[in-house]
């Protein structure tokens, strides 16, 4: 019977390995996935139900009750718990880790979702329209009012919104407001502004659409400007009209804004909610609990949403799925892309990776047939792609690294009155601070890593730990007055261009200028107005903005990224070529596209100017095959920090030592090494790798080899973690 079961077992939020179990007299079956707060240490903690076992390891004199179990909210459904065991399985993370990142910090604090973390629906009371009808002098109560009879039935946190949406409070206090039910969801999938489908948009929608298999992965690869954006609103509408529930992944927070407005203009019925790591802690606790109760029909956000609970889910979509930023790279390193192809499954549902460049993995499983592939070749709105030509810089003079011909180019934009981007991925003056004199240079004191010069603010910056410094007047080292600037960043070039280009408006878009949100909202809203000629920008400029006066890009400093050590930088630096290239001429404007470089003849760079993604696609594929990379083999990378590199690397020889004893044949165990770059905020890092033709083996291996490297006596200051399909070797 229920009430027999006195015992709870929980996951807590704690980087530990295991379960905990606890008292609680009126347990049931209902419990399991509800929040509940108990004892834990000296404090407390708020975790999740995850059994009602029958029998406990612990001693029963030592077992503790429960101090609540929350149980005015809907307990988080079985599928989410399995969710969440898959990525503490395949990540080999402990399972309190992946519930304290899943779950936002509001509900982990199992008594703080009350009531005022609703979002109610608002209108106007009758002691509301009598105080209107017979309303004899203005007053913002008033106004509010007028401006919420306008707007029709809000929510709480919209009327708040109202141009008058202070007065809320003391509206709601005279009684002129109140709570009413949710509006009726039966047109939450009418659509306003849906342009008629292209011919290729509307043969993939109909693709997906019509296979009503359950789960499948579809690849959708279309051209930069192809309107994939289009395809997804059409699948979404689909599934609101049958009343599913519709998850879509963006990488970044920078691209939900528009993406947003889209969204909520185009089903004004619907409830949409968004969810990013940058959000108040309210705001995200609210999202998770409109979605988990089933009131939320669309959930938009970045890759932590992919752990949003959805109980009538009926389709997922991943836009721009190459996109690193959907790996976590630290603590649990899940790819929101890969757990979001394995909940489709689970759930069987369909989902859709979209992008102009497709991670090679998604690509390969594509031409395998693992994935269905779907194409957009053609550009919805624009006739043609971009024109794209290198530059060869190898007898230019340059002005600040821009050659005459870019700078022509500009020219010839500013007087058509059209808009160029300027792109290069470094921000800051320069990269590095250097005396000619003595060879001083600016080096991090706590990284492998020089201190970048932002003169914007006359300081000294590490990118990677973030330290920073005032700008020195002489040589730290010999006292020379004239220290130089070596290199250039995004505040040079803007900073030249402006010189050269006195009436031009340039507008620099990096992570300095668009800090917050809003600083960024308000560079987008420029760049829209027409308020700016010539963007400088790094890769926040690169992918999803669609700005129809744009028609040139000029690309600098990429041969850098030619002949990095990654295997994975090539197709990275296609990447993101290839969609900044795709921001020119998106409209009824031609684009052009300029790529300074000192290696025209180079094959990504003739691929580019193909526009030839599945060349460059299958050739860099050849290439990995031949050696042995992903996705022909599987990686797990195992990494260590600490204070000294010999603590470190020590770890690892151990590590290296265990998983050698545990023979696996179709293992490879390479060698530790210290990392590219090995000090990082004050830590000497090392990895070790293991690689393997099948995943199945790998991953039986590493769960043995996690246990035993769990068991073993570190140094105190030593920390290490396993990275499953690491993106960075
Ligand atoms: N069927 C259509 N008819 C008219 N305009 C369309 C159609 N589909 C999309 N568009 C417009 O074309 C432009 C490009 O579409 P969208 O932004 O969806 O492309 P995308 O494939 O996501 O591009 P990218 O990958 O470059 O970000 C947008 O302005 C969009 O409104
Ligand atoms: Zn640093």
């Amino acid at each position: 019977m229920d009430s027999q079961h006195r015992l709870l077992r929980v996951a807590l939020p704690v980087p530990l390995p295991r379960l905990f179990d606890y008292l609680c007299d009126d347990a049931g079956p209902g419990d399991i996935g509800r929040c509940v707060r108990v004892p834990f240490g000296r404090g407390e903690k708020t975790g999740v139900v995850v059994a009602l076992p029958e029998t406990s390891d612990v001693a029963a004199g030592r077992l503790k009750p429960v101090i609540q179990v929350q149980r005015e909210v809907a307990a988080l459904p079985d599928d989410w718990l399995e969710l969440v065991a898959f990525v503490s399985r395949y990540y080999h993370a402990p399972i309190g880790e992946v519930i304290a990142l899943a779950l936002p910090p509001g509900l982990r604090r199992a008594d703080a979702v009350a009531a005022e973390d609703e979002d109610p629906f608002i209108d106007l009371t009758e002691q509301g329209e009598a105080a209107l009808a017979d309303r004899r002098r203005d007053s913002r109560s008033l106004r509010l009012l007028i401006q919420l009879r306008e707007a029709g039935v809000q929510r709480r946190s919209q009327v708040r919104e109202l141009p008058d949406g202070q007065a809320f409070a003391e509206t709601l206090r005279r009684g002129w407001l109140g709570v009413v039910p949710a509006p009726e969801r039966a047109d939450a999938g009418a659509s306003r502004s849906a342009p008629p489908l292209t011919v290729e948009q509307r043969a993939a929608v109909e693709a997906i659409a019509e296979s009503d298999e359950g789960f499948a992965c579809w690849l959708l690869q279309g051209v930069t400007g192809s309107g994939k954006t289009e395809v997804y609103l059409q699948l979404a509408t689909a599934a609101l009209a049958r009343g599913e529930q519709v998850l879509m992944l963006v990488p970044e927070i920078a691209l939900t804004p528009q993406l947003e407005s889209r969204v909520a203009g185009r089903f004004p019925a619907a409830s949409v909610v968004s969810l990013h790591s940058a959000q108040a802690e309210g705001a995200r606790s609210r999202g998770f609990m409109h979605a988990l109760e089933g009131r939320a029909d669309i959930v938009l956000g970045t890759r932590l949403s992919v752990f949003t609970p959805l109980p009538r889910l009926g389709l997922i979509l991943v836009d721009e799925e190459h996109d690193a930023s959907y790996k976590q790279q630290e603590g649990v390193r899940y790819s929101a892309r890969d757990v979001a192809v394995w909940r489709a499954r689970q759930r069987q549902v369909p989902v859709v990776l979209g992008s102009a460049t497709p991670s090679l993995e998604s690509w390969q499983h594509a031409r395998q047939g693992r994935y269905r592939a779907l194409q957009l070749r053609l550009r919805a709105r624009a006739e043609a792609l971009p024109r794209v030509r290198c530059i060869d810089t190898r007898r230019l003079r340059l002005d600040e690294g821009l050659s005459p011909a870019l700078l022509a180019a500009l020219g010839d934009r500013l007087t058509r009155g059209e808009q160029s981007l300027v792109f290069l991925n470094r921000r800051g003056y320069a990269p590095v601070l250097s005396c000619p004199s003595c060879g001083w240079i600016s080096h991090c004191p706590h990284c492998s890593a020089n201190l970048v010069v932002h003169l914007a603010d006359r300081r000294l910056r590490c990118h990677h730990c973030g330290c920073d410094a005032a700008i020195p007047h002489a040589c730290p080292s010999c006292g020379n007055q004239d220290i130089q600037p070596f290199g250039r960043g995004t505040q040079r070039i803007e900073a030249r261009l402006a010189e050269l280009f006195p009436e031009a408006r340039v507008l620099r878009i990096d992570r300095d200028s668009a800090r917050t949100r809003r600083q960024w909202e308000s560079l987008l809203a420029r760049i829209a107005a027409g308020e700016a000629d010539i963007l400088v920008g790094t890769q926040m400029m690169a992918k999803g903005h669609d700005f129809p006066q744009l028609t040139l890009v000029g690309v600098i400093g990429a041969d850098a990224s030619l002949h990095a050590a990654d295997f994975r930088a090539p197709e990275r630096l296609f990447q993101q070529l290839m969609q900044v290239g795709g921001r020119a001429g998106r409209a009824h404007l031609p684009g052009e596209v300029l790529i300074q470089t000192e290696y025209p003849e180079h094959p990504l760079y003739r691929c580019l100017v193909g526009h030839d993604f599945d060349r460059f696609a299958s050739s860099e594929l050849d290439a990995r095959e031949e050696a042995g990379f992903p996705p022909f083999s599987f990686q797990v990378m195992l990494r260590a920090d600490a204070p000294r590199l010999d603590d470190a690397l020590d770890f690892l020889r151990h590590a290296q030592r265990l998983a050698q004893a545990h023979p696996p044949d179709t293992l490879r165990v390479f060698d530790p090494v210290p990392m590219r770059m090995t000090r990082l905020a004050r830590r000497e890092r090392a990895q070790l790798l293991v690689e393997a033709d099948a995943r199945a083996p790998l991953q039986r291996f590493v769960t043995e080899w996690v246990e035993l490297l769990r068991a073993q006596r570190i140094p105190r200051e030593l920390r290490w973690q396993v990275d499953v399909d690491p993106l960075e070797v």
